[in-house]
C-alpha cells in the first residue's frame, strides 16, 4: 500500500451547490498519476458518481470524510457542515475565515481544537499573489448574461443552475438590437482585462453586442457621462483598497442617463472597497433584481455573490483544470510545494492572530 496521502472529495452540503472542485476527467488524470482519490456520493453534484467510479476513484457515502484517514486532504468548495466540531484533517476549500467574516473565529477554533488546517483556495496564489484556481471567468459570463436578459425582459425567476447551451440559446434569442428605441444595447464592462471581465465580454459578444471595455487605464480619470451613456454596466473590478466610486446615487438621477441595468459581479457591497455605493444589499437566485429607481427611467441592480454556481458544469471544469497541477504538486511535495506553503502560512498567521486576540480579551 502506498504511504502517500490521498485526496477525499466531499459532498457539498450547501443546497443548490452542484459544482465540484475535481471533475471526473481530472480525477482520472490524478488516478493515472498514482493519486488515490475517494469521492463522496452526492445527490446534487452535476457529475454522476458513476463517472468518478469509472475514473478509478473509490466511492464513499456522503459525509464520510470525518472518518477519513488522518493524512487525507479533504477537498470541497463551500462551507463545512457544523459537525464534527473538531476538525482533524487538512481541508482544501473556500473557508472565508481570514477577513473577520461571520463565523470565521469559530471555524479557526474548530481547526485548532482538532489539530487540522485550512488550505484556503482563495489564498492558493503564485509568487506574485495571483490566484491559481478561480471561478472568475464564468462568474463574469453569467453576470453579464443576466444583465442582458434583464435589460431585454427575458430574465425568468427564480434563477436555477443550467447548462451553457441553454444560457447561450437565451442570449442568442435576446432582442439586444431592438431595445432602447431600436438601437443596439450599449454595454460597458469595467475590469475588462480580468478573469470575470473577460467572461463578461464573451457573454455580451454571444448576445450580439460589442462591449466597451474599461480597465485601470480607462478609469484613472473617470468619464462618468460616458459611463452613463451605456444601457448595461457590468462591474468586475477587483480592488483591495477604497477608491473613488464609479457611481453615486445622484448619478442615477442624471437627466442624460441611459444606464438601466447594473450587474455588480464584484459584490463588495458591505465593504469599504465598494465602487458602486448605489445599493445596500446583494440579490439572490429567488429575487435576482432590485429596483434602484422607479418611474419611466428605471434602474435595476443585480448583485449575486454565487454566480458560477448557476453554470455548474463549465465552472467546475475550468476550476478543476486550474487545480489539477496544484493537487499533483501537493501530493508529491506536501505543503512544501510553494503555493501550498503560502496557503498554510496564511492559515497559521490567522490562527496566531486569533489566539493573540483571545489572550488580549482575557
Ligand atoms: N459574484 C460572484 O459570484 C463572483 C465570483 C467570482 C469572483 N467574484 C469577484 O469578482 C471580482 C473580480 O475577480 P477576478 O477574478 O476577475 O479578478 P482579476 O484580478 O482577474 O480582475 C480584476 C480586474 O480589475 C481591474 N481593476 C482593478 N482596479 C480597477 C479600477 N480602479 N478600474 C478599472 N479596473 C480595475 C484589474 O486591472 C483587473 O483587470 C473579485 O472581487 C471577485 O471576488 C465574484
Amino acid at each position: 500500500m502506498s504511504d502517500t496521502p490521498q485526496l477525499w472529495m466531499r459532498q457539498e452540503s450547501r443546497p443548490g451547490e452542484r459544482r465540484a472542485p475535481i471533475v471526473p476527467e481530472d480525477a482520472a488524470r490524478l488516478v493515472d498519476s498514482g493519486v488515490r482519490i475517494t469521492v463522496e456520493e452526492s445527490p446534487q453534484r452535476v457529475f454522476p458518481i458513476a463517472q468518478y467510479a469509472e475514473a478509478g476513484c473509490r466511492i464513499a457515502a456522503a459525509g464520510g470524510w470525518s472518518e477519513a484517514p488522518s493524512d487525507a486532504y479533504v477537498v470541497g468548495l463551500k462551507e463545512l457542515p457544523p459537525d464534527p466540531q473538531e476538525l482533524r484533517h487538512q481541508h482544501i476549500y473556500f473557508g472565508h475565515a481570514y477577513k473577520g467574516q461571520k463565523g470565521a473565529r469559530a471555524l479557526l477554533e474548530r481547526f485548532s481544537a482538532g489539530g487540522g488546517a485550512l488550505l484556503d483556495l482563495e489564498y492558493l496564489v503564485d509568487a506574485n499573489g495571483r490566484r491559481l484556481a478561480a471561478f472568475g471567468y464564468w462568474a463574469g459570463y453569467v453576470g453579464a448574461a443576466l444583465a442582458v436578459l434583464n435589460a431585454t425582459g427575458r430574465l425568468t425567476r427564480p434563477l436555477v443552475p443550467l447548462a451553457r447551451t441553454e444560457l447561450d440559446a437565451a442570449l442568442h434569442a435576446a432582442p439586444t438590437r431592438q431595445e432602447a428605441g431600436g438601437q443596439a444595447l450599449r454595454a460597458l464592462v469595467i475590469g475588462a482585462l480580468g478573469r470575470c471581465g473577460q467572461g463578461a465580454c464573451d457573454a455580451l459578444e454571444t448576445a450580439g453586442l460589442a462591449p466597451t471595455r474599461w480597465d485601470l487605464a480607462e478609469t484613472a480619470d473617470l468619464d462618468r457621462p460616458a459611463l452613463l451613456a451605456h444601457d448595461l454596466l457590468v462591474n468586475t473590478v477587483l480592488t483591495t483598497r477604497p477608491l473613488p466610486p464609479f457611481l453615486t446615487p445622484s448619478d442615477l438621477d442624471a437627466q442624460e442617463r441611459r444606464l438601466s441595468t447594473i450587474c455588480d459581479v464584484t459584490c463588495d457591497v458591505t465593504s469599504d472597497c465598494n465602487l458602486l455605493p448605489v445599493y445596500d444589499a446583494i440579490t439572490d437566485w429567488e429575487q435576482p433584481v432590485r429596483r434602484l429607481r422607479d418611474g419611466d427611467r428605471p434602474v435595476e441592480m443585480i448583485a449575486i455573490d454565487n454566480l458560477p454556481s448557476l453554470l455548474p458544469e463549465e465552472a467546475s471544469r475550468a476550476f478543476s483544470s486550474d487545480l489539477l497541477p496544484q493537487l499533483l504538486r501537493l501530493i508529491s511535495q506536501g505543503d512544501d510545494a510553494p503555493a501550498w506553503a503560502r496557503c498554510r502560512d496564511t492559515f497559521d498567521t490567522a490562527v496566531r492572530a486569533g489566539s493573540q486576540e483571545s489572550d488580549h480579551a482575557r
